[in-house]
């Protein structure tokens, strides 16, 4: 579909990936909804992009919370035709540490938010977006979410992590299979290393090292370039149930 005068839910939108994908998505004539915990980044930016944006403080892991915030979108906007899930935490614990196993709670926390965080927002959004109006091609809405390269080469201390962004990565098929009857396609980036404030909390060194582990080019992904990949994803129907690694074919190292 075109984005002009479409709407996008963006978890996470207030930061990072999200917030990219937010400023493209406006700056290319659709409006977007940004759907973060963060109320300070979340309306900042809802100012930044004016009538074209709606922050809702939302928290993806709470069933009424995703509720009012899909509410709101179609209060404000009217409708609703895709979803960007980029909401999420980073993690970084051995199974086994210093004084023993890792917490249960931990693990849970990062499943919780990640993992059924997008579930939650996939089902409760997927409903709404059944019930559009199809385009002439049948399509009725896309729904795109956010895993990461480890996914697929985990590295060490990630296992909780890795586990997340693994179920993102199995889940993405089966409801692009079901929501085909609805006209509506699944798809999910797999990012490798970008420079968003979910690295902020590393050292410049340690930032410019993994830069320079990604073969081509030699640096963290920008996080514009994740949005113009959700963008060509939203407009390139043949893009279905497939997950896509945005990585410049880094294979993450064992720690
Ligand atoms: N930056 C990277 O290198 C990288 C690589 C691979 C995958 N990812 C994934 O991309 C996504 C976006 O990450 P980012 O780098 O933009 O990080 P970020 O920290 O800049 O943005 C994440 C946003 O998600 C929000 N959020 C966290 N928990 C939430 C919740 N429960 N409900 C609603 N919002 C919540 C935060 O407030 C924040 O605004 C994450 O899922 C992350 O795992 C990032
Ligand atoms: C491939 C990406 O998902 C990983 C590449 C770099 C990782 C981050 C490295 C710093 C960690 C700091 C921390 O203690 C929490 C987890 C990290 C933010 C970690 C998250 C996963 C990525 C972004």
């Amino acid at each position: 579909m075109q984005v002009e005068n479409k709407t996008f839910f963006i978890t996470g939108g207030a930061s990072g990936l999200g917030a990219a994908c937010a400023r493209l998505l406006a700056k290319s004539g659709a409006r977007v909804v940004l759907a973060d915990l963060n109320q300070e980044t979340g309306s900042a930016l809802a100012r930044e992009l004016a009538e074209a944006a709606l922050f809702v403080p939302t928290n993806v892991v709470d069933e009424q919370s995703v509720q009012q915030a899909l509410q709101a979108a179609r209060d404000h906007f009217g409708t609703l035709h895709g979803v960007i899930n980029c909401a999420g935490i980073g993690s970084a614990e051995k199974v086994i540490g210093k004084n023993g196993p890792s917490s249960l709670e931990s693990f849970t926390r990062v499943i919780n938010i990640n993992l059924i965080g997008t579930f939650n927002v996939i089902r409760l959004a997927g409903e709404i977006i059944s019930q559009n109006t199809p385009e002439e091609s049948g399509e009725r809405g896309v729904i795109i979410n956010t895993a990461s390269v480890a996914a697929f080469d985990g590295q060490i201390g990630q296992a909780a992590y890795s586990a997340s962004k693994g179920g993102i990565v199995g889940m993405t098929l089966p409801i692009a299979r079901e929501f085909a009857r609805y006209g509506i396609r699944v798809m999910t980036i797999a990012p490798g290393i970008f420079d968003t404030p979910l690295l902020a909390g590393l050292p410049e060194p340690a930032r410019i090292s993994l830069g320079q582990q990604v073969p081509f080019p030699p640096r963290l992904g920008r996080p514009d370039e994740y949005a113009a990949l959700a963008k060509h994803i939203i407009e390139n129907e043949m893009l279905n149930g497939e997950v896509i690694r945005l990585d410049g074919a880094i294979r993450m190292q064992p720690r």
